[in-house]
């Protein structure tokens, strides 16, 4: 593993990676890292190439070119050691219905840990406290809001206790009430837990409010373009797509600056 200019740790370096399907290019020569701790955004417009990076990244998806390491596991040749380092919560992350938000959470510990019933139990209630529903371990999916459901889906990716978190378009369907809450457990969590994050969405005031840095993917440059903390790239990117997304609503930084 090696460390950023600051001497920090990186958790994920992504060297070159490019990915194909079919001889068609998704994007090429992606190359960013992500320190220990950081909450890094990835952006971009519809089928840039988002949901396949992070993919790439978990070992879902082997790179057409490039390298990518996680926790200084290769996830092609070591994806087992890097799935011991990521929890994920996908755009499609549904609970399973029939099961109870405690069930939900205990699943991975039924399914990767040799841990008895009760032990897994503890656990995944400590988690759903941690996210807020300490209260709600009883009910099932079709009985709790939209908020609760993807806050209960980030317990379950905790449940392994992994150092990583994906999380792909965690707003996505929310009122902005509740998706700002959801970017306070973001940063509560990095805060008790010290995690690293890796965020998928497209909200500014989200952005703004949880990202330490981003990577701005295009479909038409089939590439990235442009890495940088948020209001380095509100500010000084040339790029005219990277500057009429981050000045397309320059009020909402400005409420986003009144909240903090
Ligand atoms: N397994 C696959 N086989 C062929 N094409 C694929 C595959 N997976 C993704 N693609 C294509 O790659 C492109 C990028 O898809 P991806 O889902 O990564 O985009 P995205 O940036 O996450 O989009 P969105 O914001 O709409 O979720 C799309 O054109 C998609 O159709």
């Amino acid at each position: 593993m090696s460390a950023d200019a600051g001497g920090r740790i990186n958790a994920i370096e992504v060297d070159h990676a490019g990915q194909s399907f079919g001889g068609r290019v998704i994007f090429q020569d992606v190359t960013f890292s992500v320190a220990e701790g950081e909450v890094f955004v990835v952006l971009g417009g519809s089928g840039c190439g988002k949901s396949t990076l992070l993919k790439q990244m978990i070992g879902l998806l082997t790179p057409t070119s490039g390298r990518i390491s996680v926790g200084g596991h290769d996830v092609v040749s070591e994806v087992r050691a890097v799935r011991r380092e990521i929890g994920v919560m996908f755009q499609s992350g549904a609970l399973f219905g029939s099961m109870t938000l405690l069930e939900n959470v205990m699943l991975p510990l039924r399914m990767f840990t040799d841990l008895p019933a009760r032990a897994r139990a503890e656990i995944a209630r400590i988690k759903l406290a941690l996210v807020g529903l300490g209260e709600a371990v009883n009910l099932l999916p079709s009985e709790i809001s939209g908020g609760m459901a993807k806050r209960a889906a980030i317990a379950r990716a905790l449940a392994l206790d992994p150092p990583i978190l994906i999380l792909d378009e965690p707003s996505a369907g929310l009122d902005p009430i509740t998706g700002a809450g959801l970017d306070r457990l973001i940063l509560d969590l990095r805060a008790a837990l010290g995690c690293t994050f890796v965020v998928v969405t497209h909200e500014l005031m989200s952005i703004f409010a949880i990202a330490d840095r981003c990577v701005m993917l295009d479909r038409t440059a089939r590439g990235m373009i442009a890495l940088g903390t948020p209001r380095d790239l509100q500010q000084s990117s040339d790029h005219p797509t990277v500057r009429a997304f981050f000045n397309r609503d320059a009020e909402s930084m400005d409420v986003q600056k009144e909240l903090r």
